[in-house]
């Protein structure tokens, strides 16, 4: 059987000699990415799309301003769904779906933003049987547009300070929603500013004078037939931000708004007529809808740097600049070693968030069906995965884009390389769902928790085992056969193990000098967050082990593994300091690593191109005239400066206004 290698008519050359090299089938490697059913559905989904012209832009969202982004969106969004039966096999597949939306709509934001990444999984996991048919079932069905209003203007990290209050009235049997200050107001959550039409919204239960903290509550915002505000609602955009634009975030302010009772989300936590409050199984559980989002950003993180990884690799691909020996013509700048060392890395990194993405998703989804039976045991280790996850993952993926940005030159800065928008939407998922570091030292608190078990000889869960492992003084790098990458693992898992030991012996001394458990803690603050990404960076290397051990097929496995033993090296030695200080790793190690990692680099740049083309991104969905899958750059590049608004006339009003006087009146100056 031939090998598919993605070849279509019209293709630039360079890029069918360039695809030509495969040693592997890029669909076969899409199947080991994405799972072969769902990359079968994206693939006939993206043919279908390209079909259908209401879904496409009407044009480059680059050249809109807010508005027609959200109009444009807003569009595309209705007929997204008008035409869902025909383009999904299974629309309640979120997978699918995103896709889908990525297709059609972009990630600058549309009016249903939150409604399904947050405001649908509140409702899943938080809304009784009776609600959920109230509210749910008309959600699912389009009757309604929703957000999650929980952050506030003075505070979003610190959620037991939030000033929002939700007072129960026994006599009318209904919760005053209420506002008290500026910085009580709602601020940020997504598509609130013109879009929805419900919330759900954290606010302070209070009853009978005792605050019981914040729970979550249905609050119809707007009218759904004018869809103007409701009494006592002050509800609008807080305006542009950085990037995802056609989003509207929102301020929301309630002033002694009355809602049923029976509007607090109740599977859980409950309140009765007579205002006796039922406590839920597990304090947390409100937080259900922060968790999914983290679990799902993982993989779309990934999705973010493959997109970056499949527009730079492309393009250095097509880009000639410079020789290499001086009169044999200028090269592709993905020759050059340092491009290279630039893209490849970042690639490998895209793979494995994908990888991780989809184990914490099946972990999460296992987490949701125990709950559903009020069973909670996984939660805090859930919580634990996808905070350091969300954290290292969308700090590396940002880090990641800005060196694919760097590796197009002066193209990857233009608005046309499509980098800037992703970069922009990828770099809010360091702060929304939980600022990074706020949430590393969240995993940073479940790790001093399983040292305690750890010298107690039990281990606080399967994620934590390796803490009960003793410690190797020196690693086997470089002194194994070639080809063998156990010990490179051993040294991820090394350094995370010394690093969390460490801090948590420094912690005990401080506390045995009399130091409290929260000040000792901030004097290690920084070197918590460090165990933190360690033990992440850790997860996600023996994540990537893990599938490379899975994949069946030789040739797929050969050129993942390639990618993983880049993975490997390239992050060991970013993290070379930590094997240093304990003299773990010697001078001639690293510089083993370093080797092998050059040579890896050079294994894999025949298999570039369809390393990038076996993620599958419709030109589409890339939306980048620098990565077109065909290869034409530069005619199209013409093209699309041609459409910018400045050059819809040779001269524009502000000449005539500002500088055609000042330069009139310097010449005259001059004259004289
Ligand atoms: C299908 C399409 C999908 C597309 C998605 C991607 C597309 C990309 C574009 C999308 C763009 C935008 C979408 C963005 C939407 C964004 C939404 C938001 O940002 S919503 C707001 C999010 N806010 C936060 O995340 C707040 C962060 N803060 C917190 O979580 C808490 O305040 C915290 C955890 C820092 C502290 O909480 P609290 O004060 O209540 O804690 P305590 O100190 O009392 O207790 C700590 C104790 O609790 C444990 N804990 C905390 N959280 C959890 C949890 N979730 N589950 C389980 N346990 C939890 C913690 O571990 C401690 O335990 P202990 O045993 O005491 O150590
Ligand atoms: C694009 C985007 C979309 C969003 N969508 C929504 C939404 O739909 N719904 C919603 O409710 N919210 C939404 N948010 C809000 C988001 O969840 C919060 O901004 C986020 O949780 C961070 O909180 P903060 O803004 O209060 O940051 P702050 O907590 O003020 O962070 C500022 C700095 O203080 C540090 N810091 C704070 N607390 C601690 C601590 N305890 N220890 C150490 N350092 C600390 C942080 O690390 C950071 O460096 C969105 C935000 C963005 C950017």
């Amino acid at each position: 059987m031939p090998l598919n290698k993605e070849i279509q008519p019209g293709d630039n050359d360079e890029l069918t000699r360039e695809r030509l090299q495969a040693t592997f089938d890029t669909q076969q490697m899409a199947a080991a990415l994405w799972g072969s059913d769902l990359a079968r559905k994206r693939r006939e989904l993206a043919k279908k799309v390209d079909k259908l012209t209401v879904l496409h832009d009407s044009k480059d969202m680059s050249f809109m301003t807010r508005e027609e982004k959200l109009s444009e969106n807003a569009r595309k969004v209705v007929q997204m769904f008008a035409h869902v039966a025909d383009i999904v096999e299974d629309p309640s597949d979120d997978a699918e779906m995103f896709h889908l939306s990525s297709n059609a709509i972009g990630h600058e934001g549309h009016p249903f933003g939150v409604h399904f990444v947050m405001f649908i999984p509140a409702l899943k996991a938080q809304a009784d049987d009776e609600q959920r048919e109230k509210w749910l079932m008309p959600a699912l069905g389009l009757q309604l547009i929703g957000t999650y209003a929980q952050t506030e203007l003075g505070h979003g990290t610190n959620l037991r300070a939030l000033e929002t209050m939700a007072t129960f009235d026994k006599a009318t049997d209904e919760f005053v929603i209420h506002t008290p200050t500026v910085t009580a107001l709602k601020w940020w959550p997504g598509s609130l500013g013109k879009s929805s039409n419900h919330a759900v919204v954290s606010a302070n239960l209070i009853i009978d004078g005792k605050s019981y903290g914040h729970h979550n509550f249905m609050v119809q915002i707007r009218d759904e037939n004018t869809h103007k505000p409701l009494k006592g609602i002050t509800v609008g955009d807080i305006g542009p931000k950085m990037a995802y634009n056609a989003s509207d975030n929102g301020f929301l302010g309630f002033d002694h708004h009355r809602i049923p009772r029976r509007n607090m989300l109740m599977r859980h936590a409950k309140v009765d007529k007579n205002g006796v409050y039922t406590k839920p199984p597990h304090a947390k559980i409100g937080y259900s809808a922060m968790v999914h989002v983290r679990s799902v950003m993982i993989g779309h993180q990934g999705m973010f740097l493959g997109s970056a990884s499949t527009i730079a690799i492309r393009y250095s691909l097509v880009r000639r600049q410079g020789e290499i020996k001086e009169g044999s013509g200028e090269v592709k700048i993905l020759d050059y070693q340092t491009q290279q060392h630039r893209l490849f890395p970042q690639l490998a990194r895209a793979y494995v968030f994908m990888f991780a993405g989809k184990e914490v998703r099946e972990l999460y989804q296992k987490v949701l069906s125990d709950m559903e039976k009020g069973e909670t045991t996984l939660l805090a280790d859930l919580h634990a995965l996808t905070s350091g996850l969300k954290s290292v993952v969308t700090h590396l993926c940002v880090a990641g884009m800005e060196q694919c940005r760097m590796a197009c030159g002066g193209h990857g800065y233009s608005r046309a390389s499509g980098i800037p928008e992703i970069w922009g939407v990828a770099v809010g998922g360091c702060t929304y769902e939980g600022e990074n570091m706020v949430m590393l030292l969240q995993l940073a608190r479940y790790l001093m928790k399983a040292v305690k078990e750890t010298k107690k000889g039990k281990s606080l869960g399967r994620l934590v085992d390796y803490l009960l492992l003793p410690q190797d003084r020196h690693s086997l790098i470089g002194r194994v056969p070639q080809g063998e990458y156990g010990p490179h693992l051993a040294a991820f898992e090394h350094i995370a193990r010394r690093q969390i030991f460490k801090v948590a012996d420094e912690l005990t001394k401080l506390q045995d000098k009399g130091m409290s458990k929260e000040i000792a803690w901030q004097k290690k603050a920084v070197e918590l967050q460090r165990a933190a990404r360690l033990h992440t960076r850790f997860y996600l290397a023996a994540c990537f082990h893990r599938k490379v051990q899975s994949v069946v097929d030789g040739r797929i496995r050969e050129a993942l593994a390639d990618l993983y033993h880049l993975h490997l090296n390239y992050e060991l030695l970013d993290m070379v300091n930590y094997a240093l200080e304990d003299a773990y790793l010697k001078a001639d190690q690293v510089d083993f690593i370093r080797e092998d990692m050059y040579r890896l680099l050079e294994t894999i740049r025949p298999n570039a191109i369809s390393l990038v083309d076996a993620f599958e991104f419709s030109d589409r969905e890339l939306r980048s005239v620098l990565g077109r899958r065909d290869g034409h750059v530069y005619e199209n590049l013409y093209k699309w400066a041609k459409e910018s608004e400045l050059n819809r006339a040779d001269v524009l009003p502000y000449f005539d206004k500002y500088l055609k006087p000042m330069m009139l009146a310097a010449r005259q100056r001059s004259n004289i």
